[in-house]
C-alpha cells in the first residue's frame, strides 16, 4: 500500500526521533560503504552527502515523499512548457534557454527553440564585437568598462557569474554591475570610469523597476553631459522583454536583446540578462556556460530519483527542514570568485520557496523555504563559523570547492581544500568532553581549572554538510552548479506543493514606497499611514528642516 503524504512525514519524524542522540561519525562504524552510497556525481562533479544523519531508510522514506508529492510528473511539466507558474499563467522554461541539443520546446503549441537561438546568437555577437572593439562608442574609442544596470535576478545572476569566471576574460573590457537605488551606488561605479569608453546595458525584465530606471536616467545624463545627447545611442543597450519601453528610453532597435515571459527573473542569467557575462568571456564561453547547465537539466530530467543529484540534495534539504527542524541553510563556497554565490541562491531559494500558501491558495502544512545564506570560505571560519560549531541553532552547510585553482601559486590551493576538508570533518566528528578533558590535563592543567575550561572547548559534532567537490571552476561547471541549485529549489518546491515562479510578497512594499515618496520627496500628508511611519515621516522632516 502506497503511503500518504502525513504518513511519511510521520515515519521520517520517528526516524529523526531515534537518529538525533547517535553521532553520525557512529553511522560510519555500521556501514563501512557510507561514503560511496551516499555520494552521487554528475561527470566530475561529487556531492558527499554522508556527513549528515542520512540513513538508507531516511533517504528510502524521502524518495516515497517525492514520489508521493509527484515530483518527476511536476519536472517533466515544466520540461514541456506547462504553465506550472499558475498564479501568473506561465510557462517556466529556463532549462530552454541552455537547451543547447536544440530539442523543441512548445509553449501554445510553438517551438521556442527558433527564438532563443536567435537572440542568442545576437547576443554572442554583439559581445564578441564590443570584446574585439568593432563596436566602439561615439568618439570611435572601444570600450573598456560595461556598466550592467539592473537589480535582483537582472543583476545578481550575471554579477555572480561574471566575477566567477573572471580568469576567463582574457583581455575583454571590466564589468561593472549597479543595482542600489542609493546614489552612491553609480556615483562610485562612474567615478573611475571615462565616458567615451564606457558602454551601458540596462538589464529589466519589465523596464518599470524603479531603482533600474532611475540608474538608468542617470547614466544617460551622465553621457549626454560628458559627450552629446546624440552619444547616447551608442552607448547604451537593453535587456528587456518590453522592448517598446526599452525603445521609448532611447536605445537603438538593434541594441535591445528580448526574452519572454516564461524566464523568471531569478531564473534569467541564461537568457539576454547574460550579456554582460558574454562580454565579460566571450560568446563561446557564454555558451560552454549554457551547455554545462544543460548536461545538468539532462541529468535532472533522465536519472532516476535515487541517483539524481538535484533530487538528493533537495530531499536532504527537505529532511533538515522539516524533519529535523533546522530553519536556515548556509552555502560556504571555498572558492573568492564565487563570492557572489549565496547571495544569488539567496534569491533563488528565497524568492522561489518564501511561500506560505499551496497551489491550491490553502496554508501549507509543512516549513517551506529556509532561510539561505553564507560567504566564502575560508573568511567565513574567522567570522561566523564560532556558531556553526558551538552555537544551539544547527545550521546545515553546503561546501563548494575545485580539485584544481584557476593560477598556479605555491600551496595556497591546497591550504584552501585542507581547511574545507578540515571544517566538514571537525562538524561531524566534533571533540567530546572527555577528550577536551583529557587534552587539557596532558598540558599540565590543574584538574579544578580542566573542569571548569573543559564544557567551553566541547563540539557537539554532528552538524550536517554537504561537499560539493568538482575539477575547476569553469564556465561549464560554473553552469552544472547554478542549474543544480535551480532544480533543488524546484524539486523543494514540488514537495512543498507551492509555487515556486511567483514573487507576490515583494509588491506591498513596492506600492508602499510610490506613496511614500510622494510624501518624503513632494511634502504629502503621511496621515494615511501608520502612526510608527508618520512619526519617522516627522522626524525626517525635523532633521532636513523640511
Ligand atoms: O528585471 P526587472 O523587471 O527590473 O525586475 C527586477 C527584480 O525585481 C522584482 O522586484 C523581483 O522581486 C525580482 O524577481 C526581479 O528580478
Amino acid at each position: 500500500m502506497t503511503r500518504t503524504v502525513p504518513a511519511i512525514l510521520r515515519d521520517l519524524k520517528a526516524r529523526w526521533a531515534d537518529l538525533k542522540d547517535l553521532p553520525v561519525r557512529a553511522l560510519f562504524d555500521d556501514d563501512p560503504a557510507r561514503f560511496a552510497d551516499f555520494s552521487v556525481s554528475q561527470g566530475d562533479l561529487l556531492a558527499d552527502l554522508s556527513k549528515t544523519a542520512l540513513t538508507r531508510e531516511v533517504f528510502s522514506d524521502l524518495l516515497a515523499l517525492a514520489e508521493a508529492t509527484g515530483v518527476a510528473e511536476k519536472r517533466d511539466a515544466m520540461f514541456a512548457g506547462q504553465k506550472i507558474n499558475t498564479t501568473e499563467d506561465r510557462a517556466v522554461l529556463h532549462v530552454a534557454l541552455r537547451n543547447r541539443s536544440n530539442r523543441p520546446i512548445e509553449v501554445d503549441g510553438a517551438d521556442v527553440m527558433p527564438d532563443v537561438n536567435e537572440v542568442l546568437e545576437r547576443v554572442c555577437d554583439f559581445a564578441d564585437k564590443i570584446r574585439a572593439g568593432r563596436i566602439r562608442g561615439a568618439t570611435g574609442l572601444p570600450f573598456t568598462d560595461v556598466v550592467n544596470i539592473g537589480i535582483g535576478g537582472s543583476d545578481l545572476g550575471p554579477a555572480m557569474a561574471a566575477r566567477a569566471l573572471s580568469p576567463y576574460r582574457e583581455g575583454g573590457p571590466r564589468v561593472h554591475f549597479v543595482s542600489n537605488v542609493d546614489g552612491a551606488h553609480i556615483t562610485d561605479t562612474l567615478a573611475d570610469l571615462t565616458p567615451e569608453t564606457t558602454l551601458f546595458l540596462i538589464a529589466s525584465k519589465t523596464f518599470t523597476t524603479l531603482e533600474t530606471m532611475t540608474n538608468a536616467a542617470s547614466a544617460r545624463d551622465w553621457i549626454a553631459s560628458k559627450l552629446t545627447d546624440r552619444a547616447v545611442r551608442s552607448h547604451f543597450a537593453a535587456i528587456s522583454t518590453n522592448i517598446s519601453k526599452a525603445s521609448e528610453f532611447g536605445i537603438a532597435e538593434d541594441r535591445v536583446f528580448g526574452f519572454w515571459d516564461w524566464v523568471g527573473g531569478r531564473y534569467s542569467v541564461w537568457s539576454a540578462i547574460g550579456l554582460p557575462v558574454a562580454i565579460s568571456v566571450g560568446g563561446a564561453g557564454f555558451k560552454a556556460f549554457l551547455a554545462g547547465a544543460h548536461e545538468m537539466d539532462e541529468h535532472f530530467r533522465t536519472e532516476p530519483l535515487g541517483r539524481n543529484l538535484p533530487v538528493l540534495m533537495a530531499l536532504a534539504g527537505i529532511w533538515h527542514r522539516d524533519i529535523c527542524g533546522f530553519a536556515t541553510h548556509a552555502v560556504v563556497p571555498y572558492d573568492q570568485r564565487l563570492e557572489l554565490f549565496a547571495a544569488h541562491l539567496q534569491q533563488l531559494d528565497m524568492e522561489s520557496n518564501g511561500k506560505r500558501v499551496t497551489l491550491s491558495g490553502e496554508p501549507a502544512t509543512m516549513e517551506t523555504g529556509p532561510v539561505v545564506w553564507g560567504a566564502p570560505g575560508t573568511n567565513a571560519q574567522h567570522a561566523f563559523f564560532q556558531l556553526l560549531h558551538q552555537g544551539t541553532e544547527v545550521v546545515p552547510i553546503d561546501f563548494l570547492v575545485a580539485a584544481e585553482p584557476q593560477e598556479n601559486l605555491g600551496d595556497h590551493h591546497d591550504k584552501l581544500i585542507a581547511n574545507c576538508f578540515a571544517q566538514s570533518a571537525a562538524l561531524m566528528v566534533g571533540r567530546d568532553i572527555d577528550e577536551v578533558r583529557a587534552q587539557l590535563s596532558e598540558k599540565g592543567m590543574e584538574p579544578e581549572a580542566v573542569e571548569a575550561l573543559a564544557p567551553h572547548k566541547v563540539f557537539p559534532g554532528s552538524r550536517p554538510t554537504v561537499t560539493l567537490l568538482y575539477k575547476t571552476l569553469d564556465p561549464r561547471t560554473l553552469g552544472r552548479l547554478l542549474a543544480l541549485y535551480e532544480h533543488r529549489v524546484f524539486v523543494q518546491g514540488a514537495v512543498w506543493g507551492i509555487n515556486s515562479f511567483d514573487q507576490w510578497g515583494v509588491e506591498l512594499g513596492k506600492e508602499l514606497a510610490a506613496s511614500l515618496l510622494g510624501i518624503v520627496r513632494d511634502g504629502a500628508s503621511p496621515e494615511e499611514h501608520d502612526p510608527s511611519t508618520a512619526g519617522l515621516v516627522a522626524h525626517l522632516r525635523s532633521l532636513r528642516g523640511r
